[in-house]
């Protein structure tokens, strides 16, 4: 066999296959076997991508190899190559494998223990592996030099040896500042039998450069592949990743079986969402109003980072785009530019959404939460939906990560059961419901509202609204029920943040204006025990409060007094508060409000405005300058602008504090004279 005729058909740099287009043809050509297994793997993976999607894993391998075919199946991870030196002592270990096993998590523990070190966030799976090539009882990793390839190819040439990959799956957990680590372990091997091979082609083989980074000195996916006369086992072991074992693994680990005593390992399902304030320099200086709670303010790119991050859901056996990362300063391998997974995540972003909704709507959540377990068959049974749609959409939630999916069927995760079940104390099914049945509408005329510069009513509802409030959202019983349903989930979801921004203790009296159904109010009357709560708002949400009060008080209740917060006056109090108001407001409205208030606060007193602040170029964050795309008359604002507003109308002393939450505070105390 003579390497030269074939060469021109895989020298790189002239019209060269990828790495991962040889090894799919080999698989399927030369291997049926192995391809099989990769594929079924890529099935099995598929299920547990939904687990990791949430998850910050790291490939803590610079193996090109081993990114590639984690890449391939969908998974997003960040490539930190290990800096672990692999000089383990081979003697002392009974087999080959054990000492592949032992590399590869001490490679995975490395990288796990750097990146919790250097305060980078602490990943939550690290994955480490060891290929290793053996030969009548000799361990061949990867050649130092041309001699040592030499040594190693005519040790296997015309025999059979074993490779075995050794692989690690690091659990990370940080606690109390300590790195908590749970290491599942595994090896594969493979056999490949080499044809003999001539001096000739060897020292061919050897100048081409493929053997030096390769354990046993050859790479099968490529040129080596010619050296091969058979292989036994799984291919891409081989090439340096047991893809199917891993993935069984997997399933093992998130899918146990009944009754197994296979540890579980909590997590949660929604990814948690961090917001970094972006505040300009000078909202930020040091004579700056704004305070940070919990201080933490991290560079996005780095807790963000898309280096190595591929995008799910790709079908291609090998992605070259999801390749080539950099290392960036931290040791972390970045990809920015590769492979656009933040333009397709957005793409994609109005299917999950709707399937949110739609499972919200359907009572998903809530049946699971109340059975446990249920076939897709049971839950389109009782949810009188077709089976093939309810299965596609249990699916979909699964991939989201909102259920879990075993052989027993769905559940719901502990996210879901705590946010999307209906009657969970923290529930968001009043604003997911809101979400569907009136943003949506509104928004699937988000082109005529930019083209126009107005809100969609009209096309979304058939009626044009002069006052949002009396016009849109309490118009009928039921979309009233549905909109304070919606408030009061959210504001019960910031209502801690918002009560507890500034100490409040020194105030006896406080007036939530539009404090709709006391969600708030509550949560005031709990953290400050001397402070009575008054909500003021219209007559129609006044007498529709009963149903979303606690069940348990043990605080002095909170009292709700009707009126038109614009027209009528309002009770006197200590403190005002306006929680997600003046956004919604023209100027105008806005001013007859804020002069109101200011005429009714006795100096000393103050006023708590509650509302997403925006940074100075006002894009971030995200979820205000989208909510503007509304239309609505009013504005969202910086953290300059609110402290202007409130200055203008009398109140000093503004501090800001931007809670990391959905909702900011901002605080002015009424200056002593009339402005
Ligand atoms: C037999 C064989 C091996 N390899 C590569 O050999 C390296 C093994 O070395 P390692 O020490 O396990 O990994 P590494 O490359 O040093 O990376 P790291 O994980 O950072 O230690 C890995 O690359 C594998 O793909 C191939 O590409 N093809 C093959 O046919």
């Amino acid at each position: 066999m003579r390497m030269r005729a074939v060469w021109r058909l895989w020298s790189p740099g002239r019209g060269s296959r990828s790495v991962g287009d040889s090894a799919r043809r080999r698989i399927n050509a030369s291997c049926p076997r192995a391809a099989y297994l990769g594929l079924l793997a890529g099935m099995a993976l598929k299920p547990v991508l939904g687990k990791l999607g949430s998850k910050r894993v790291v490939l803590a391998s610079a193996s090109p190899r081993r990114q590639e075919i984690l890449c391939s199946v969908g998974l997003r991870f960040e490539v930190v190559p290990s800096w672990f030196k692999e000089t383990l002592e081979k003697s002392s270990f009974a087999t080959p494998y054990k000492y592949a096993i032992e590399t590869a998590k001490q490679k995975a523990l490395e990288v796990a223990n750097r990146m919790h070190v250097k305060h980078l966030r602490t990943p939550d799976i690290v994955i480490g592996a060891d290929t290793i090539v053996t030969v009548d009882e000799h361990i061949l990793e990867k050649p130092i030099d041309k001699q040592d390839a030499y040594r190693m190819l005519s040790r296997l040439s015309g025999k059979e040896h074993s490779v075995f990959t050794g692989v690690a799956i690091v659990h990370c957990n940080s606690k109390d500042n300590r790195l908590e680590t749970e290491v599942t372990d595994f090896y594969e091997e493979t056999k490949v039998k080499f044809a003999d091979l001539s001096e000739e082609l060897l020292w061919e083989y050897i100048h081409s450069g493929e053997p030096m980074d390769k354990a046993g000195g050859y790479g099968i996916q490529a040129l080596g592949g010619m050296l091969v006369e058979y292989v036994h086992g799984d291919f891409l072991n081989v090439v340096g990743f047991p893809l199917n074992h891993f993935c069984k693994k997997l399933v093992e680990l998130y899918y146990p079986p009944p009754k197994h005593t296979i540890h579980h390992i909590k997590h949660d399902s929604i990814p948690s969402v961090e917001t970094f304030e972006n505040l300009s320099d000078e909202e930020n200086d040091s004579s700056s109003p704004l305070q940070y709670k919990g201080a933490i303010k991290l560079d996005r790119s780095k807790t963000h980072s898309s280096g190595g991050v591929c995008s799910p859901g790709s079908s291609n056996i090998i992605k070259p785009n999801c390749m080539m990362p950099v290392e960036n300063q931290n040791g972390v391998m970045e990809n920015p530019d590769k492979f656009p997974s933040k333009i397709l995540e957005l793409l994609d972003g109005f299917r999950a959404s709707k399937a949110l909704f739609v499972a919200s709507k359907l009572k998903v959540f809530d049946l699971l939460k109340n059975k446990g377990v249920l076939q897709a068959v049971d839950v389109a049974n009782t949810i009188n939906s077709s089976v093939c749609g309810t299965e596609r959409l249990l699916d979909a939630c699964a991939a989201l990560g909102l259920l879990e999916k075993t052989l027993q069927g769905y559940s719901n995760s502990d996210s879901a059961n705590i946010y999307l079940a209906s009657d969970s104390e923290d529930s968001l099914h009043g604003y997911i419901i809101h979400s569907d049945d009136h943003l949506w509408p509104l928004f699937t005329h988000l082109e005529s509202a930019v083209k126009e510069g107005t809100m969609q009513n009209y096309r979304a509802f058939g009626k044009k609204s002069e006052n949002l409030f009396q016009d849109s959202y309490y118009q009928s019983m039921e979309v009233k029920q549905r909109f304070m349903a919606a408030m009061h989930s959210i504001a019960k979801l910031t209502a801690k943040d918002v009560a507890t921004a500034f100490d409040l203790s020194q105030f006896r009296s406080a007036c939530d204006l539009g404090g709709c159904t006391g969600a708030l109010a509550n949560e005031l009357v709990q953290k400050y025990p001397n402070l009575k709560v008054t909500v003021f708002d219209l007559p129609e949400v006044i007498a529709n409060v009963s149903h979303f009060q606690p069940v348990r008080q043990h605080t002095a209740p909170v009292t709700f007094t009707s009126g038109d917060f614009f027209k009528d006056n309002f009770p006197e109090a200590d403190l005002y508060i306006l929680s997600r108001i003046l956004h919604d407001w023209t100027d105008e409205k806005i001013h007859m409000l804020l002069s109101k208030i200011s005429a009714a606060c006795k100096p000393g007193n103050a006023l708590l405005v509650a509302e997403i602040v925006l940074n100075k170029e006002k894009i971030y964050p995200p979820r205000a300058v989208l909510q503007s795309l509304s239309m609505t008359e009013g504005k969202q604002r910086s953290a300059s602008e609110y402290k202007q507003l409130l200055e203008k109308y009398g109140f000093t002393s503004v501090q800001i504090k931007i809670t990391g939450n959905f909702l900011d505070t901002i605080l002015g105390f009424r200056k002593l004279s009339s402005h």
